[in-house]
């Protein structure tokens, strides 16, 4: 198999970069964690990596919304250079913070052609922090990272990950488009709201990709349960996984490029 380089971006606050390397490693790839001063710096740093991945935290301590700051300055000061890379058939993950960056930065295909903003990520319907695992239902579509359809459990953590649409027809046109990637459900698969969508997120949206399926982000932390014991009921769960649920998305990203 080819080797995978990924590229971890590390900036103030984000406080998952270490966890995310790690489970990149346990898929197989290269991992450095590289500050965004230091590809600000040197952007051709870029050149040798596969996949960017942008972790979770809270980035410039989630000033002014979270990830605005870092979602700005790869917008404007990265901006051709990520969508270049996007467009040699790179991989671009966002995970929590990196979901807020990467819809901020534009990313995500979230505004129409004269720049008008069709969705956001907004404060959890009920104003609280909310830390707990959920149940993700996966639909591959036209995504790079999600190859089966099936239910996920991994733990989300955070305060703004209520995904806002201007439309009823941008959250249809991300359905018809295989854009809406992962849902939240619960441990049947069924759609429902508090508690089981634990935000207010319309469509009960948990992870989106980009037009063309190599840019995604997830508002989940799959990095937290790359291993079976890492499950809060490991013990009790009958048949015991040789792999934590969230291990498969980093799996699959580096298999691209097998
Ligand atoms: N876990 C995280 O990445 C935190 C996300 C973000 N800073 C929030 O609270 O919404």
């Amino acid at each position: 198999m080819a080797t995978v380089n990924v590229l971890v971006l590390r900036s103030p606050g984000a406080n998952c970069d270490e966890e995310t390397a790690h489970a990149f490693q346990l898929a197989g790839a290269n991992t450095d964690q590289i500050h965004v001063n230091r590809l600000l710096d040197e952007p051709t740093t870029l050149e040798k990596y596969q996949i960017l991945c942008v972790p979770g935290g809270f980035s410039y301590g989630d000033d002014v919304s979270a990830g605005r700051i870092l979602g700005s300055l790869l917008e404007h000061k990265l901006g051709d250079l990520l969508k270049a890379f996007r467009d040699r058939d790179r991989l671009i993950l966002g995970i929590c913070n990196g979901f807020q960056v990467l819809i901020k930065s534009g990313l995500l295909d979230t505004q129409d052609d004269s720049g008008k903003l069709l969705a956001t990520l907004a404060f959890n319907r009920h104003g609280r922090f909310e830390t707990r695992w959920v149940h993700l239902r996966m639909r591959p579509g036209c995504c790079a990272f999600v190859t089966e359809d099936e239910i996920l459990e991994m733990p989300i953590a955070h305060a703004e990950g209520n995904f806002v649409v201007e439309s009823r027809s941008f959250l249809d046109s991300l359905t018809e488009s295989g854009r809406m990637i992962a849902t939240y459900v619960d441990n049947e698969g069924k759609s429902g709201d508090f508690p089981v969508n634990p935000n207010g997120s319309a469509g009960d949206v948990a992870g989106i990709c980009d037009k063309t399926g190599r840019v995604f982000a997830l508002m989940p932390h799959p990095e937290r349960h790359v291993i079976p014991t890492q499950h809060p009921r490991w013990t009790r769960r009958g048949d015991q996984p040789t792999e934590g649920d969230g291990l498969r998305l980093f799996r699959n990203a580096v298999a691209f490029f097998g």
